[in-house]
């Protein structure tokens, strides 16, 4: 499947008078690696729940390339080939890496109420899981317990299981939260050799990694966009320094 890009009009959410996303207007080009980053409660996480249908919007739209999707529940933005992942581990620790990708396809499949698989349907999913492990790196640990593994790979096999889904648009709330650095960086060189037909918008609070990984980067800053831009020119910019990037300290 080829890439797709993501736009949103005037989106907002609001719980009684406090204002979580005011106005937002964005647009998400197909293949980009996109960032979404702000101070705490600027409304990011919002965000990706209006995009995602986990909050229904107080107004605005949701385009999935032309397709206006802001109605669509949840499990219908999945089949269209929007996909995120947690900030919380979401596993089943008492099943190996193998088998949690493949009751991951299983499931896109439509297949995880069947009992019965042949031989070689079994063997195509398996070749497919492991071909999927191996994009991610995670081969070496097919077989293991997802609990016996450690964190950062915790969380690329949770990756892992949101591309079981094929998507065209991957949502990542805060992928490296709770990993030791040396491990988030390489967590973040999996994510960047993804193909190019998967669109990413992550939110990251680690500058570091936000301006090596993103080619656009998005500042929300009290539930409404500040600036958006490449990451020279939001390195650049005199506003973003003072409100959010003179509190992380980064030249
Ligand atoms: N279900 C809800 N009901 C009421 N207020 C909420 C709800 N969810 C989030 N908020 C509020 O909306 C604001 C934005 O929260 P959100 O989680 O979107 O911020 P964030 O930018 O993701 O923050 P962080 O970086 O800390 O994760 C916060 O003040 C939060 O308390």
């Amino acid at each position: 499947m080829s890439g797709i890009g993501l736009r949103t009009e005037g989106l907002s959410k609001q719980w009684g008078a406090f204002k979580a996303n005011s106005d937002i207007s964005l647009t998400f080009a197909p293949g980009a690696r996109h960032a979404l980053i702000g101070p705490n409660g600027a409304g990011k996480t919002t965000f990706i729940n209006l995009l995602t249908g986990a909050f229904a919007p107080s107004a605005g739209r949701v385009f999935l390339g032309d397709e206006d999707i802001t109605g669509l529940p949840q499990h219908m933005r999945v089949k269209r080939g929007m996909t995120r992942t947690f900030q919380i581990n979401t596993l089943f620790p008492g099943l190996t890496v193998l088998e949690s990708v493949m009751l991951a396809l299983c499931e896109r499949d439509g297949r995880h109420r069947v009992w019965h698989q042949t031989v070689a349907q079994q063997k195509r999913q398996a070749d497919e899981a492991m071909a999927l492990l191996a994009s991610l790196k995670l081969e070496r640990d097919a077989g293991t317990l997802t609990r016996s593994l450690a964190y950062g790979r915790q969380r690329l096999v949770e990756i892992a299981l949101g591309l079981a889904t094929r998507p065209r648009v991957l949502l990542l709330d805060e992928p490296a939260a709770g990993i030791p650095s040396g491990e988030s960086a390489e967590l973040f060189e999996v994510l960047s050799a993804l193909p190019r037909d998967v669109t990413v918008l992550f939110i990251e609070h680690d500058m570091g990694l936000v301006f090596r990984f993103a080619d656009r980067i998005t500042v929300l800053v009290g539930g409404k966009v500040l600036c958006e831009g490449t990451p020279d020119e939001i390195s650049k910019d005199q506003r973003v320094r003072e409100v959010y990037l003179g509190e992380a300290e980064h030249d």
